[in-house]
């Protein structure tokens, strides 16, 4: 991303054709092609306000099912129909006349990443189909791709600060240039299926190592950006790579596991487990083809195993995460989106005021993972299973990623916000990504009109009611009558 940096672009002018009519809308449209699913984002804003931040909001989201890295290999005439249906649903919403100048993207994630480690062929393959189905469609398609866990996150990033307001600096601020750079950014955490990524902009200057490091220039404005995106540690990859160690210490493929609630039970084929290129080929050593796992909902012990999944024995740099990985000192406010969301808005830790503290967090996530799953299931019938027989994992595992891996302390958790919309757009990386893609975030501030169009016509209202009332006073003044002149000698 930093090096073929596109977000702030010098040169930048909205891509997209304006209106004619200084009151029409303008569309776009973003795909974000999942690792379990893809979603189809519309997006509008007013014609005549672009490049201003926070004017762009999501009018639509619709899912598609199937699409994800599973259903890529399975069902693939299901995830084609359901496409099609998304696709008739943003035709729906975007007036006719604009079809042909909405740009549609479609972006994949750390799904089509592995995919595409694993089988590139076939990621290939998958991406083609898709491009098919959106370039029959009456928008206007830009074209579709992997895109990088470096932009996933720089994107993620870039959208939270957009809608919580974070780029426009106040007017005033101009006239005192030491006071710009006060105002802070957010930053971002995101969790996935695959992949987890942290951005955001650290209080050091210098950051470590290369990769981790983006420049922007947005709104006259400089940013040094910190990101890195941890494949692999999405929380269903986590899980498989936890399920994966957990199998080195068994025997014949029985394995309690503290991490779902008592009385749960799953089999699974040792070969669906050992699919990807995150777990390494130990498949054939094991003496045993199918995993049952058993729960016995354990909240300290689910903790301890998944902490094994963190290598924390090394580190090049000054500071790391975990695997050898630069993290620099956490810095301000940090909005946590995506499964962050999903799984704490579950487990109601997600307020709208202050922030659950972290020991408040910890004692609800270790009272849920001791219900019996009889007595979870009965009271949420609605939930998917799947989501709701790995609310314990996922809670413990969200805890653990952020307090060991990123060292969110007691007091730093304070300052994370678990987000699932901002107004009415989703927190994600999709928005970003159109905005980068349509030009819409310039490198410099745009200049500012001083006033409004209709101030504008009011002043030179007044002001030409004022001229006149002073030529008429002139005037009066010095072509007094001349009987009034007369009269008075
Ligand atoms: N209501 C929910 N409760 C629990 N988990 C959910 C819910 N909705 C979605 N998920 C899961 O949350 C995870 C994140 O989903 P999301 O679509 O944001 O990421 P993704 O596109 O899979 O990310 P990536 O491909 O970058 O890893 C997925 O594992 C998904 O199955």
């Amino acid at each position: 991303m930093a090096q073929t940096k596109k977000v702030g672009d010098h040169c930048s002018k909205p891509t997209l054709p304006l209106c004619r009519s200084s009151k029409c809308v303008k569309y776009g449209i973003v795909l974000d092609a999942g690792s379990s699913h893809t979603n189809l984002y519309v997006y509008e804003w007013p014609a005549e306000k672009e490049n201003d931040t926070g004017v762009v909001h999501q009018v639509e989201v619709c899912k598609v099912e199937g699409l994800g890295i599973s259903g890529y290999s399975q069902d693939t005439e299901k995830a084609g129909l359901s496409l099609q249906h998304c696709m008739k649903r943003a035709q729906e919403v975007v007036p006719e006349q604009q079809h042909r100048e909405t740009p549609v993207y479609l972006g994949a994630t750390a799904g089509m990443r592995l995919l595409s480690l694993q089988n590139r062929s076939m990621a290939d393959r998958v991406l083609s189909a898709v491009e098919k189905t959106l370039r029959s469609s009456p928008f206007n398609f830009q074209g579709a791709r992997v895109i990088s866990g470096q932009e996933e996150g720089a994107y993620g990033w870039i959208t939270i600060n957009y809608l919580l307001g974070n780029f426009k600096q106040p007017g005033w601020l101009n006239f005192l240039p030491h006071l710009r750079s006060s105002r802070g950014t957010s930053g971002a955490l995101d969790l996935g299926g695959a992949s987890t990524q942290i951005t955001f902009a650290p209080d050091q200057e210098l950051i470590e190592s290369q990769e981790n490091s983006l420049h922007f220039r947005l709104y006259g404005k400089n940013y040094n950006v910190y990101t890195h995106s941890f494949l692999c540690y999405g929380k269903d990859q986590a899980l498989r790579l936890k399920l994966a160690t957990d199998l080195q210490s068994t025997q014949n493929g029985s394995l309690l596991d503290p991490c779902f609630h008592l009385g749960y039970l799953r089999i699974m084929n040792i070969s669906d487990l050992y699919t990807n290129p995150c777990i390494a080929n130990g498949e054939q050593q094991l003496p045993f083809t199918q995993l049952h796992l058993q729960g016995n909902g354990d909240y300290q012990r689910c903790r301890m195993t998944i902490q094994k999944i963190f290598n924390t024995s090394y580190c090049p740099y000054s500071s790391c995460a975990f695997n050898g990985i630069f993290l620099p000192p956490l810095q301000g406010e940090f909005g946590a989106f995506s499964a962050f969301y999903f799984v704490m808005n579950f487990l109601n830790l997600t307020t709208e005021k202050s922030p659950v503290p972290l020991d408040k967090a910890t004692s609800a996530v270790e009272s849920f993972c001791s219900r019996p799953w009889h007595e979870v299931k009965a009271e949420f019938p609605k939930i998917k299973e799947k989501y709701l027989s790995e609310y314990c994992f996922s809670g413990t595992y969200i805890l653990s990623l952020l307090e060991n891996g990123y060292g969110f302390t007691m007091e730093k958790w304070q300052n994370i916000q678990f987000l699932g919309k901002i107004g009415s757009s989703d927190a994600g990386w999709t928005l970003g990504y159109m905005l980068n893609l349509t030009n819409m975030i310039p490198a410099e501030k745009p200049p500012t009109r001083p006033l409004s169009h209709a101030s504008y016509v009011g002043l030179m209202v007044f002001c030409s009611l004022v001229l006149v009332a002073v030529l008429l006073l002139s005037w009066l003044t010095f072509h007094k009558p001349k009987c009034l002149q007369k009269g008075l000698i």
